[in-house]
């Protein structure tokens, strides 16, 4: 069951007094090849679930670190079909939660349906489609529904009020809270409106709230967690897994951790 597969890592997080950490990865970047290896380090190293991106030629939310990342994984060939591939290979052999994350355009070319299936074949457990709003996800959902594939949303600080509500009540796996007005990137600092919106989106959300967009420091972690459930952080970690840094993954990771729980 794949959305389930989200829920119950959610669960084991909350059980052991963790906050929840989802490192976001390019596909591809460095060759498919790595992939499997990649997976399993972040796996072993604390996280929670795996965010996995595809490469895409016009990555409108991404900066300049995943627009670079994207850049380097288009010129090792990789495609969206040819993620699923490799997913569905070491399928058996991986824990970790996959959510894949996409722009709508790979997902028409490959047909909706057939994408949807294909996602369950190869274990993946939900999508991020960060350029579908509500009014157009029903082209998506029956399909995502048949194959039991969690569609998380995002919610974006600039959101009226009535419109988050919709976004917390209809999110599958987690609700993304979007922390910052702009693309992905590292951030020094947040707004001091950041603590008061995560809160609201934790009353409004029965799926566990993830803030995600410049996190990148271990009191980032830390500081955004104490809001809501964890966080998800991507420049920074592929950043580091291309300078070949896992320290700095590592200890991301542990800033997650309840301190109390020795590992
Ligand atoms: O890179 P940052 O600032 O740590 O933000 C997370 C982000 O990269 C990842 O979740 C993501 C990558 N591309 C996206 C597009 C839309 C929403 C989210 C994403």
């Amino acid at each position: 069951m794949p959305k389930a597969r989200i829920d119950q890592a959610f669960d084991q997080v909350r059980i052991q007094g963790d906050k929840a950490f989802v490192p976001y990865i390019m596909a591809g970047d460095g060759g498919l090849a790595k992939l499997d290896e990649q997976l399993a380090f972040l796996e072993q190293a604390g996280a929670t679930v795996v965010e996995l991106g595809i490469p895409f030629s016009d990555p409108v939310a991404d900066g300049p670190t995943i627009q670079e990342a994207g850049i380097r994984a288009l010129k090792e060939g990789v495609s969206l079909q040819k993620v699923l591939d490799k997913l569905a290979e070491s399928k058996e052999n991986r824990d970790i939660p996959i959510v894949l994350m996409t722009y709508i355009n790979p997902i028409y070319t490959f047909g909706v349906a057939e994408f949807a299936k294909a996602c369950e074949e190869s274990g993946v457990d939900g999508l991020i489609i960060p350029d579908l709003p509500l009014e157009e996800e029903s082209l998506v959902v029956e399909s995502l529904r048949a194959h039991d594939i969690a569609l998380i949303r995002l919610a974006a600080l600039t959101s009226p009020q009535a419109r988050l509500e919709e976004i917390a009540k209809r999110t599958e796996g987690f609700l993304y809270a979007v922390t910052v007005t702009g693309t992905t990137g590292a951030r020094i600092d947040f707004s001091d409106h950041v603590g008061t919106y995560l809160a609201q989106l934790k009353e409004m959300s029965k799926a566990p709230v993830l803030a995600g967009f410049g996190v990148s420091t271990p009191e980032h972690v830390r500081s955004l967690s104490k809001h809501c459930d964890g966080v998800v952080v991507g420049s920074k970690i592929v950043d580091s897994l291309h300078a070949g840094d896992k320290q700095t993954i590592e200890t991301l990771i542990a800033a997650s951790k309840n301190s109390v729980n020795v590992r």
